[in-house]
């Protein structure tokens, strides 16, 4: 198994904002964390990604534990992670920005600017590479995200709502460059909102409500399961994963 993550814990203070959560992610597959504002999804990735430490729980990389890493060090074994808020180096051009990344692995400076090259090919900004990165569109700065992490040149890369933001056009022209991230050996890991892109791009999809694990599965069939529906009544927005699950959910219906 390529992740685990065992029965983690997270306090502040008084607040359980994940609890008692687990899953696993295959090598090589796209796998779907979604769930409810403020179910605990941020905060179970900055644990994966070494940003957090959980207070109960440990994670595993290709069975070894790592509960005790820095993020820099899970960044060397092959961990990487977008973030929601995209922050790009604002005075730093697309390829600088890229670059950064790619020192993870490159100390040669040569190297380093080539392998940003070629990433910025993979999502697509090839011609932006001399904008500066404060000049970009908010789906340009996705990409952005995408190719700062993907220049890490992780094992598996956590991302964090990337199409949150984007018309639907724009989804559709980036499905496909998460695909083919994949495609190249790439596993994923990835919340997002947009049903539409889970449905399309994940094999299997954990949902996470009030930090607890409710439900995992297919998205299918996650998003005809009463209990996930009934976690997401309160925002409405039940009757649109039941639609785009294929309509039949009602009859579901508790
Ligand atoms: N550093 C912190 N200190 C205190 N509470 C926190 C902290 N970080 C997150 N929380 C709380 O933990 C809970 C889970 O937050 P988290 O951001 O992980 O949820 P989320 O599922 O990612 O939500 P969203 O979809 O809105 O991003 C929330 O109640 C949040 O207010």
């Amino acid at each position: 198994m390529m992740l685990e993550v065992k029965k983690v814990t997270m306090r502040f203070g008084g607040l359980v904002a994940v609890d008692n959560a687990s899953l696993t992610v295959s090598q090589g597959s796209i796998t779907g964390l979604i769930g409810p504002n403020g179910a605990g999804k941020t905060t179970l990735f900055a644990i994966i990604a070494g940003f957090r430490k959980p207070s109960e729980g440990t994670i595993l990389l290709h069975g070894k534990d790592i509960t005790g890493e820095h993020a820099h060090k899970r960044a060397a074994s092959g961990i990487a992670r977008t973030f929601q808020i995209v922050q790009p180096f604002a005075g730093l051009n697309v390829h600088e920005n890229i670059t950064v990344g790619a020192y993870l692995r490159h100390m040669k400076p040569a190297e380093a600017i080539e392998k940003a090259r070629e990433v910025a090919r993979k999502v697509g900004l090839e011609k932006d590479l001399e904008k500066s990165a404060a000049s970009l569109t908010v789906a340009g700065r996705k990409r952005l995200e995408l190719a700062r992490a993907l220049a890490t040149e992780p094992k598996i890369l956590l991302l964090d709502e990337v199409l949150a933001g984007l018309n639907p056009s724009e989804i559709r022209d980036i499905i496909p460059v998460i695909r083919s991230i994949r495609e190249s050996g790439v596993t994923i890991l990835m919340i997002e909102h947009v049903m539409q892109a889970v449905m399309n791009l994940c094999e299997q999809v954990y949902v996470l409500a009030q930090g607890r694990m409710i439900a995992e599965g297919t998205p299918g069939a996650v998003c005809n399961d009463p209990s996930v529906i009934e976690a997401y009544l309160g925002k409405g927005s039940a009757d649109r994963i039941a639609r785009q699950a294929g309509g039949n959910a009602g009859g579901d219906h508790a």
